[in-house]
């Protein structure tokens, strides 16, 4: 496990005058299972969508799998990315977000084919295969004809997970995967999460407000405030007893 999966160094990202990121020094290893964790508006939604390429950074640089996400070797010097870098790069990660974003107009199982076909160039037979295989896994093989509208808040973010993953990305991202659902539809997406965490070689980053789930499921756990990681370490440390009076204090251990 000594490859390194994501890496942020010295990483500052501002909102006009607002600095999100200030310096951040964040790493995850391959097949490290991290959650992020911190009051609002402390940064964490900002560094997936960094990651996903969804938002720049001002300095610093962000490495995944290794190479620059925003540079790439071009005639052996390191130029800006191009399109093709950052698809590329993207590629490494599936994203699973808040909202669902499904396809209202296809089936489940267009919705898991469409990029598997598009994006990947696999045959319909394939990419059909390939839905199979990851609904099983998140427990919906029996809805792959319905729409979006016909399931519930859980099926759909379970759905969205099955799709991420049928581009079998080495790194995924969650964030906030159930803030979006009714309390009682929260189990059945934390505990497909779970499973994925044990029986995978996935690099999991996760960004929750489930305290126990992250406890759970994770090799370690970053307490972020004001764009800065200010605790990072095992879970049995970090929710029990943490060093930092900003940990305790937002944990409410005091
Ligand atoms: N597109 C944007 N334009 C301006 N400000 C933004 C933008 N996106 C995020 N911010 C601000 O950046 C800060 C960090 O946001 P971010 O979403 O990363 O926080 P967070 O820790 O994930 O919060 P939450 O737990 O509430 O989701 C917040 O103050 C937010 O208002």
């Amino acid at each position: 496990m000594n490859e390194t999966a994501i890496e942020f160094r010295d990483v500052v990202k501002c909102f006009g005058d607002v600095t999100v990121l200030n310096h951040l020094n964040f790493s995850v290893k391959k097949g490290e299972k991290v959650s992020i964790i911190g009051p609002s508006g402390s940064g964490k939604s900002t560094v997936l969508r960094i990651l996903m390429t969804l938002e720049k950074i001002e300095s610093g640089a962000v490495y995944v799998a290794e190479q620059p996400l925003w540079h790439e070797i071009r005639e052996g010097r390191l130029a800006p990315a191009g399109e093709r870098h950052l698809r590329e790069m993207r590629r490494e990660m599936g994203m699973v977000f808040q909202q669902f974003n499904l396809f209202p107009h296809m089936t489940v199982r267009r919705n898991i084919t469409e990029a598997p076909r598009h994006v990947l160039g696999l045959s319909k037979n394939d990419a059909n295969a390939r839905a199979e295989e990851y609904l099983q896994l998140v427990g919906l093989s029996d809805q792959a004809d319905k729409y979006p509208h016909q399931l519930s808040g859980g099926q759909q973010q379970r759905v969205a997970i099955a799709r991420a993953l049928a581009m079998r990305p080495g790194i995924m991202l969650f964030d906030e995967p159930t803030s979006a659902l009714d309390p009682e539809l929260v189990g059945e997406v934390l505990a497909v999460i779970q499973r994925l965490s044990q029986e995978s070689d996935l690099t999991l980053l996760l960004v929750t407000h489930e305290m126990q789930f992250a406890h759970n499921i994770s090799d370690r756990v970053c307490f972020f405030d004001k764009g800065e990681i200010v605790e990072d370490g095992p879970p049995e440390v970090i929710f029990t007893h943490p060093k930092e009076a900003r940990t305790r204090e937002f944990l409410k251990l005091d």
